[in-house]
């Protein structure tokens, strides 16, 4: 059976990169997407995003909904301090052991926990199964309809506190309307937009922060 375009990322990575470097695990994963084939990772350009996003939270406990084949989980978890952790959320099987793969390859395991499942499953089970009190940042790059309701979960479940920063990938290209009307007309949120361009295109996209204001 031929492989997936995900297992050739896979494969190029651990042929390529550097093992325990996550930064050459990024590099060797955006050479492979931009050269050989695309996949839909936040890439280099919109990852400068996240990374100063990220930097500015210093978030102890970090959550991302749709790890695909980890390249997000190993930018977050590269900035992490000791002792803070990204829980990463991902339904596909397949998905979820190359991203398990990728992660250990750049020696980021120790700050990541990888959890399989849909995340409107897996969410609810953050407080009791996972130990969570609130989240510090959430990355939302999972499907674009469930940005609002996963959203909207979160603060049912208690996840959100004063100051908790969201970050969603794509709000342009594919886009995510139903988040964009949701969350900008929220009085419970500070939204701020970041205009960049598509993973490995010349393509406009952006990024969405909202600051839960409690
Ligand atoms: C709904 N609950 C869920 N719970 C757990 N994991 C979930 C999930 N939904 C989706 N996932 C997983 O997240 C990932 C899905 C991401 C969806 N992302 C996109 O569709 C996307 C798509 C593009 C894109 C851009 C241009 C284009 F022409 C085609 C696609 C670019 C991006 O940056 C994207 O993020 C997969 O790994 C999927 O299995
Ligand atoms: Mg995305």
């Amino acid at each position: 059976m031929n492989q997936s375009k995900e297992q050739r990322i896979l494969n190029f990575v651990l042929q390529n990169a550097v093992r325990g470097d996550p930064r050459s695990v990024m590099e060797t994963i955006d050479k492979y997407c931009s050269e050989k084939e695309w996949a839909m990772n936040v890439g280099d350009v919109k990852g400068v995003i996240l990374d100063k996003t990220v930097e500015e939270i210093n978030p102890s406990i970090a959550l991302e909904l749709g790890t695909y084949c980890g390249y997000s989980a190993v930018r977050i978890a590269r900035l992490l301090k000791a002792g803070a952790c990204l829980l990463t959320v991902e339904f596909n099987p397949e998905f979820a052991a190359i991203a398990k793969q990728m992660i250990e390859f750049a020696g980021v395991q120790d700050k990541v926990k990888l959890l399989q499942g849909p995340s409107e499953v897996i969410i609810p089970q953050l407080k009791k199964k996972y130990e969570v009190d609130t989240l510090d940042f959430v990355f939302l790059d999972h499907w674009k309809d469930r940005y609002a309701p996963d959203t909207i979960l979160l603060q049912e479940c208690s996840l959100l506190r004063k100051g908790s920063v969201l970050l969603a990938d794509n709000i342009i290209f594919p886009g995510a309307p139903e988040f964009i009307k949701y969350i900008r007309n929220n009085p419970r949120f500070q939204c701020s937009t970041y205009p960049s361009h598509l993973e490995y295109m010349k393509v406009q996209d952006a990024m969405e922060k909202a600051v839960f204001l409690g």
